[in-house]
């Protein structure tokens, strides 16, 4: 754990109506944030705002309490005798970036050479799942995942390749439509290996 998820609130508590409950420094967080924006947060319509935009911050931000490397601690050595690039590709996230808590809206690509080991292919999706679901930047959220991959696999290579719309590109600032981030992490073969490169491209369909 890297610190990010240490906050003074410990674990969410759940109330009687199975709801997260919302502590009141949060529900005025909120408040203050809405009359900074121009509203009147005690109007009707703005009354029950407060608790659920804490309850849907909690729901972005899952991933503080999602180990991802428990994803792959189920592994399966006998696979036939496959030894080609596994790729799951066109997987779609939601993040929100740490600058400005915009959404970051796209897919991602994940591929790896199998060594001895392979995984169920949900949980590629779900070590995505799990770093997407927090604050971030979207060169640290395609290292996290190409590295949790390749720490607790130890494949012979691993290639991520995060295709993204930041909303606050679009929603706000320099409101440029219709732009994409890319980023990707090659390692193992995949960066030292032109040929193995070039093939986990082409499967991605960004060859
Ligand atoms: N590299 C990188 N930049 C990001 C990401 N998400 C948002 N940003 C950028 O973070 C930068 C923050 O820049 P600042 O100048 O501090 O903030 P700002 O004044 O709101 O900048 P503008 O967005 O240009 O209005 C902006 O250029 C954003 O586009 C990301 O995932 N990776
Ligand atoms: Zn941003």
């Amino acid at each position: 754990m890297d610190g990010r998820n240490k906050t003074e609130f410990g674990v969410a508590e759940i109330g009687a109506d199975g709801k997260v409950v919302v502590p009141d420094a949060v529900a005025e967080a909120v408040r203050t944030l809405i009359r900074w924006a121009g509203d009147n947060p005690t109007r009707e319509g703005l009354r029950d705002t407060p608790a659920r935009v804490a309850r849907a911050w909690k729901e972005y931000c899952a991933g503080y309490t999602d180990d991802p490397a428990k994803h792959l601690s189920r592994v399966f050595e006998e696979v036939g005798g496959y030894d080609e690039i596994v790729l799951l590709k066109d997987i779609p996230f939601q993040s929100h970036c740490e600058h400005h808590m915009a959404p970051i809206i796209g897919k991602a690509h994940i591929a790896y050479l199998p060594g001895n080991y392979v995984v169920g292919i949900s949980k590629l999706a779900r070590v995505l799942q799990a770093f997407a679901r927090r604050l971030q930047v979207q060169e640290r959220l395609t290292a996290e995942v190409a590295d949790c991959i390749w720490n607790n696999l130890k494949p012979v290579g691993v290639a991520v390749v995060i295709e993204a719309s930041h909303a606050c590109m679009t929603a706000r600032g320099v409101r440029t439509q219709g732009v994409t981030m890319v980023t990707s992490r090659m390692m193992g073969v995949f960066r030292d290996d032109e040929r193995s490169r070039k093939e986990v491209l082409a499967l991605m369909g960004r060859g």
